[in-house]
């Protein structure tokens, strides 16, 4: 089988050629911990720490680089979910390294300038229907990574792939991205009416694009949908959502706006798929309060602390919600106020307000639980944790304690160091550094979101402490940052850690992920 249009071959070893490398825009905002000043890590070549930023600055990518999602045979067929999240972490891992580097023109470069050189190997299989390791509701931010993930091929418009038909050789088309640019493909969340591929100029043909719709239309096969919706939290560019299987129902021929025959397909979304682009329709609603959000207990949690408000939610049972708590937005050191530094830190990666609207809901079986209306993107500052540094001995019945001793589990963002021109033999970490003194921090009696955060094994945030001396006094921050996209409603989750090194008692896991360990 060969892939779609728009699927590009580059030889193995051979250098790529940068000319056809078109690519969505992405905002700088997200780059993630990856880029602050205060990246350490094992073997981390000399000139990439920030005491050496002008150095790491001055390093040049020569070469476009070549992103290798490394995918064999057998995977390539089968697929699963730990290989399609380690691929996409890995791409945003060398996508952030990019941002922080010069390019071939001597500028340091932005995510936008570089990622559009960024090139991309992906060996995954064109299919027909959905493609492993990948959910309705996954989100995207560039259209490379659908194709990384084997889930869309090309910008925008028709993917197809060739299929042999009584010896003759057809397309059909496997997946579309529907812009929501006409207000048929906006509206209905179970339903979309696609305009077929050009007809700017002249009347659309019936040819490629266009022919493999109506061959999936007569085959009754199903095609992939991705909406696009336009990414409020970026400067420019879209969020693509993964929007499940759908049929083509209908075609027809229409004049458009500039006289010219256009195609019309009518898609319609097959039955029992979990709601996709249909939850962002309602957020959106909730959001402009055009409906009112089932199950809101109270608008703002945090009483005006937060810039943003913080909803809870319960549309499990009917706890009023969570035992009292007083809400600060900052970690509150033993003797005296707040870090002096809290409010003009230098420091880019923790900011101190909130950047996308949270939402604490009851959870079914662990209390309460931390979600995102907004969608988040790999690598961004969520939230700092918030609560009173106390001393060891009062946490073994305290269900709210930070144990910085208890994250410092490795987390690596840079898999492939050579692909940004860095020493690959040297294996560049961004390992989650251990403050030298361990801390325990309560949220118990006074605390900010990041209390709500429930443990799981698979986990789609990690915090990072960081210690500092700061106008005299030292300074402990810890910043949560997300290690996936994370879709809107889907609960923020942390490994609580295996190690503990206060000692306190185990309990039993019921987020039940995959790869569960049974107990944090
Ligand atoms: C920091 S609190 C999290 C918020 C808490 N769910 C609440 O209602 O306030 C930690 C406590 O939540 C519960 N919890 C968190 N993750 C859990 C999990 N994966 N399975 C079972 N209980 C969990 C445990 O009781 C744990 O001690």
């Amino acid at each position: 089988m060969e892939r779609g249009e728009g699927s590009r071959k580059f030889p193995g070893g051979e250098e790529p050629n940068t000319k056809n490398a078109s690519n969505n825009v992405t905002s700088t905002a997200d780059v993630g911990p990856s880029s602050g000043p205060l990246k350490r890590g094992r073997g981390r070549p000399k000139g990439s720490q920030n005491s050496k930023k002008s150095k790491q600055s001055d390093r040049l990518i020569k070469w476009v680089p070549l992103f290798q999602g490394s995918i064999n045979k057998v995977n390539q067929e089968t697929g699963n979910d730990e290989l399609v999240s380690s691929l996409m972490m890995r791409f945003n891992a060398v996508r952030r390294r990019l941002s922080q580097v010069k390019n071939v023109r001597g500028e340091v470069s932005t995510a936008l300038r570089t990622f559009k050189d960024l090139q991309l190997r992906t060996n995954t299989k064109a299919r027909v229907g959905s493609v492993p390791g990948i959910k309705v509701g996954d989100i995207f931010f560039l259209w490379g990574e659908m194709e990384l993930v084997g889930l869309h091929a090309v910008p925008v418009g028709t993917n197809f792939m060739k299929v042999e038909d009584s010896g003759e050789d057809k397309r059909l088309a496997i997946s579309v991205v529907s812009s929501g640019k006409n207000a048929d493909e906006a509206q209905d969340p179970d339903s979309l009416i696609y305009t077929g591929f050009g007809g700017q100029e002249s009347d659309q043909k019936l040819d490629r694009m266009n022919l493999s719709l109506v061959e999936a239309l007569t085959k009754k096969s199903v095609v992939r949908v991705i909406r696009a919706v336009e990414d409020e939290k970026g400067s420019q560019g879209n969020v693509y959502i993964y929007d499940g299987l759908y049929s083509i129902t209908d075609m027809w021929e229409e004049k458009s706006s500039s006289g010219f025959k256009v195609f019309k397909f009518k898609f319609v979304r097959q039955p029992d798929q979990k709601p996709a682009f249909g939850l962002w329709k309602s957020i959106e609603q909730w959001k402009k309060k055009l409906v009112t959000r089932p199950g809101l207990v109270l608008e703002d949690l945090s009483n005006g602390a937060e810039n943003l408000k913080v909803s809870l939610v319960n549309e499990v049972d009917d706890e009023k919600g969570p035992s009292s708590f007083s809400y600060i937005t900052s970690l509150k050191h033993p003797c005296g106020d707040s870090c002096p530094c809290s409010n003009d830190c230098k420091n880019k990666m923790i900011g101190t307000s909130l950047k996308f609207s949270l939402e604490v809901f009851k959870t079914m079986d662990r209390g309460w639980g931390l979600r995102s209306l907004d969608p988040i993107r790999a690598g961004s500052f969520i939230c700092e944790f918030a609560g009173d540094i106390i001393q060891q001995g009062d946490e073994e019945t305290d269900d709210y304690i930070f144990d910085s001793s208890r994250v410092s589990k490795l987390f690596q963002w840079n898999y492939e160091p050579e692909l940004v021109g860095e020493d690959a033999s040297k294996k560049v970490s961004e390992v989650i550094s251990r403050p030298a003194i361990p801390f325990l921090i309560s949220a118990k009696k006074s605390g900010n979101v990041a209390r709500f955060m429930n443990h799981s094994c698979s986990p789609n945030v990690m915090w990072q402490p960081i210690s500092r001396e700061e106008k005299g006094v030292w300074c402990i921050h810890i910043g949560c940052f997300a290690i996936k996209h994370i879709p809107p409603l889907m609960e923020l989750t942390y490994d609580y850690g295996a190690f503990r090194g206060y000692g306190g008692k185990k309990k039993t896991c019921l987020r039940r992920s995959k790869k569960c360990s049974g107990s944090f």
